[in-house]
């Protein structure tokens, strides 16, 4: 731990001293507590983090005339799709994708460290019970996922198979992650092959370039954002556990989506077969102004463009016929092999746009009291974990049906959608369908058939002959 002369030459160097305004208030205790948070801050990074904010904040608003004017949606062609392609092929990719799983080459790897606010628990939204009957959370449910995936491997190929599952937290959500996973014995998995590791956090920083301090004796820090995979990967030598395992195929995603299907052999098939290093899974989108990311090409290069950062008259945009031109909605369902994030995490991670992220960040005022802003006063600093896509060889999109695949929980029931009430009746009516595939009759109370509304009808019905026992 650094001794308080050397945390403030540090903190001179990268002209943050203000931070130790309260230093003779706090005793001994408090003092350890915070010299030990500073020791975490390389004072090089730190001044250049702090300006690095400040200018992007400056800068912020020009972004959306560039992408006016550089953006364009992904042609059709590009985009594989479940709904458009036939029984055969479909089959080809699943089989390739459950061959992968079985010979151990598939791994999951689930980005957990956000904290949940507009849900509005403090506790990580894995731990979210939903309200299935069941009770079971989002994080037992895709540990269940893993399980019966790795057992459809296991019995197709007489083998006996792992989907190791990498779970990244960050400060909020490691600890309760742990314990959750403990208490419930690892909801069956092999506590070995569940691989706990932290991202980094980041100081907040004010307009002006100057960190946050949300205690007296405590900086105002904030998760690098799911971007920060690719650092974390580096720091927690995840890259070297996968290439021990033989891992060589990522299905990364994030964790609110109930429908998510892990380590799905039909996605992992289609982008192995087209030889890609790095995919994206979308669906259409459901309006313009839907909180989704859209995956385009900008300067003629495959990327996201976050909802937070398209303007509403590109969202707008509609074809003659009405479709929305930019309607492929990113659900953070990407696809990467391992070659590939080794080679982001040696040479590109450095180079990941910072996405500025203007909040409303608690603060202590001059006396020493807590403030919660009304509006606006701090700088969040984020990577995204798309933002990798401009360093593929070759990328490929993959649209899914977004009543199978896509309901994610991200707002506190009372909000008109993506609530535990929506994730809960999106889950409960896949599983009617799957229930009706396999011959079940449903009745209404007049004793009257409910006939199922499929869309897609085809496609629904071979994904559900290879996902029936996958639920839950
Ligand atoms: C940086 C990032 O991954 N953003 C993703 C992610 O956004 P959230 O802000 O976590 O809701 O999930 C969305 C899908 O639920 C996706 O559309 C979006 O692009």
């Amino acid at each position: 731990m650094l001794s308080f002369e050397e945390a403030t030459a540090r903190l001179q160097a990268a002209g943050q001293t203000h931070v130790l305004r309260f230093w003779s208030e706090l005793s001994g205790e408090e003092k350890d507590v915070f010299l030990d948070e500073l020791s975490q801050l390389d004072p090089e990074e730190l001044s250049q983090h702090c300006r690095a904010a400040a200018e992007a904040a400056s800068r912020a608003s020009g972004e959306g005339e560039r992408l006016d004017t550089h953006m364009e949606p992904v042609a059709a062609e590009f985009i594989g799709s479940v709904c458009k392609s036939d029984k055969e092929t479909l089959k080809q990719w699943d089989d390739e994708g459950i061959l992968q799983i079985a010979e151990n080459r598939v791994a999951v790897l689930l980005l957990a460290g956000g904290q949940g606010t507009r849900l509005g628990v403090s506790y990580p939204k894995g731990m979210y019970n939903v309200g299935l009957p069941s009770g079971k959370t989002l994080y037992q449910i895709q540990a269940e996922r893993i399980q019966k995936v790795q057992e459809l491997a296991n019995e197709k190929n007489g083998s006996k198979c792992t989907v190791p599952w990498y779970i990244m937290t960050s400060e909020f959500t490691l600890e309760p992650t742990e314990k959750f996973f403990k208490e419930n014995g690892y909801f069956g998995l092999d506590p070995s092959n569940v691989i706990m590791f932290e991202q980094r956090m980041i100081p907040a920083v004010s307009f002006d370039g100057k960190i946050i301090l949300e205690k007296k004796n405590k900086i105002a820090m904030a998760p690098d954002g799911n971007g920060g995979l690719y650092r974390a990967l580096v720091d927690n030598n995840v890259l070297e556990d996968m290439e021990k395992r033989g891992v060589q195929y990522v299905h990364v995603y994030c964790v609110d989506n109930i429908l998510v299907k892990l380590a799905d052999p039909v996605f992992i098939g289609f982008c192995v077969s087209k030889g890609a290093d790095c995919g994206a899974k979308v669906v259409e989108k459901a309006y313009p102004a839907e909180p989704v990311g859209v995956v385009c090409r900008v300067d003629g290069i495959y990327q996201v463009v976050e909802y937070s950062e398209l303007k509403p008259e590109m969202a707008e945009q509609r074809h003659p016929g009405g479709e929305l031109v930019y309607s492929s909605g990113n659900i953070c369902n990407h696809f990467f092999t391992r070659d590939f994030l080794q080679e982001v995490a040696q040479k590109f991670q450095g180079q990941l746009k910072q996405h500025v992220a203007i909040k409303k960040v608690p603060f202590v005022d001059e006396e020493g009291s807590l403030v919660k802003p009304t509006k606006p006063n701090g700088i969040k600093m984020e990577k995204f974990v798309f933002d990798v896509f401009q360093f593929s060889k070759k990328f490929v999109a993959f649209e899914v049906l977004r009543e199978e695949e896509f309901s994610p929980l991200k707002n506190a029931d009372g909000a008109p959608v993506d609530t535990p009430t929506t994730v809960r009746r999106s889950l409960l009516a896949q599983h009617y369908r799957w229930a009706v595939q396999a011959g079940a009759n449903f009745l209404d109370e007049h004793g009257n058939p409910i006939t199922p509304k499929l869309r897609c009808q085809y496609p629904v019905l071979l994904l559900l002959t290879s996902f029936t026992q996958r639920s839950l």
